[in-house]
């Protein structure tokens, strides 16, 4: 991270591949809404670089698959409705935490760092699924997709939970798997911290434009304490 700048504050954590590996539920709240439109299973393969940017896109490019966009535009209220009423009915039972998720967690609170869940996941899911794996007590504030107009690679999202924590973005770092993460918080003026397990787009870690790549979010509470010690 640049030397010299200012403490960090707070973080902004990513949901779905980056504190949960969400891509088996993802698996089940999909195919049960395709067996419904009479589509065979796809795999969590086809599925993993198709997560990332909000429910409504996951469910088209998992009909386009099989559909051209005129049969999916005819059939997407049906589908996002059973894909919905599918994820509710099975959220977070095959979902599993990184390594090192709530070891950084409470390294960052131990830290003094303020915490906040920014996932472009819709809110319904997220708190919920928070709460079930023993993530909730963390975070002081929750952001799904449909908290803010935008979504991330947006920097709507980044600015409203600065704005939320009442913090300028140069002292909070946003952690993330994805360029969607590093494009959001760069936008605001946010630092950025990308950890190299999670979904992506199906690219490389490395094309993305982050302050760095760490092993997990112990290894990012490891750095921002570095960080801290030699900031203004
Ligand atoms: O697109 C989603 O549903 C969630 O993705 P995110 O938690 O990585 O932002
Ligand atoms: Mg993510």
């Amino acid at each position: 991270m640049r030397a010299g700048a200012a403490g960090i504050r707070a973080a902004i954590v990513d949901l779905d591949g980056t504190m949960l590996d969400t891509v088996p539920d993802f698996e089940a709240a999909l195919n049960g809404m395709r067996a419904d439109l009479g589509l065979g299973p796809i795999t969590q393969a086809v599925i993993k670089p198709l997560v990332g940017k909000g429910s409504e896109k996951l469910v088209r490019d998992a009909l386009l698959l099989d559909w051209d966009a005129t049969r999916v535009d005819a059939a997407y209220d049906e589908a996002i409705a059973g894909y919905q009423r599918h994820y509710l009915a099975i959220n977070g039972d095959r979902s599993t935490l990184f390594d090192g998720v709530l070891e950084g967690l409470q390294a960052m609170q131990d830290l003094g760092l303020r915490l906040v869940c920014v996932t472009n996941k819709p809110v319904a899911f997220t708190l919920p699924l928070l709460d079930q794996k023993g993530l909730a007590p963390y975070f002081e504030q929750v952001f799904g997709g449909d908290s803010f107009a935008k979504k991330k690679p947006d920097p709507m999202p980044m600015l409203g939970a600065c704005a939320a924590l009442d913090l300028p973005p140069s002292c909070v770092v946003a952690i993330g798997d994805s360029s969607n993460d590093a494009e959001s918080a760069r936008g605001a003026g946010c630092f950025v911290l990308t950890v190299p397990y999670g979904y992506n787009h199906g690219r490389p870690v490395q094309e993305i434009q982050s302050d760095g790549i760490v092993d997990s979010l112990l290894e990012a509470a490891t750095l921002i304490a570095a960080h801290n010690r030699t900031a203004n």
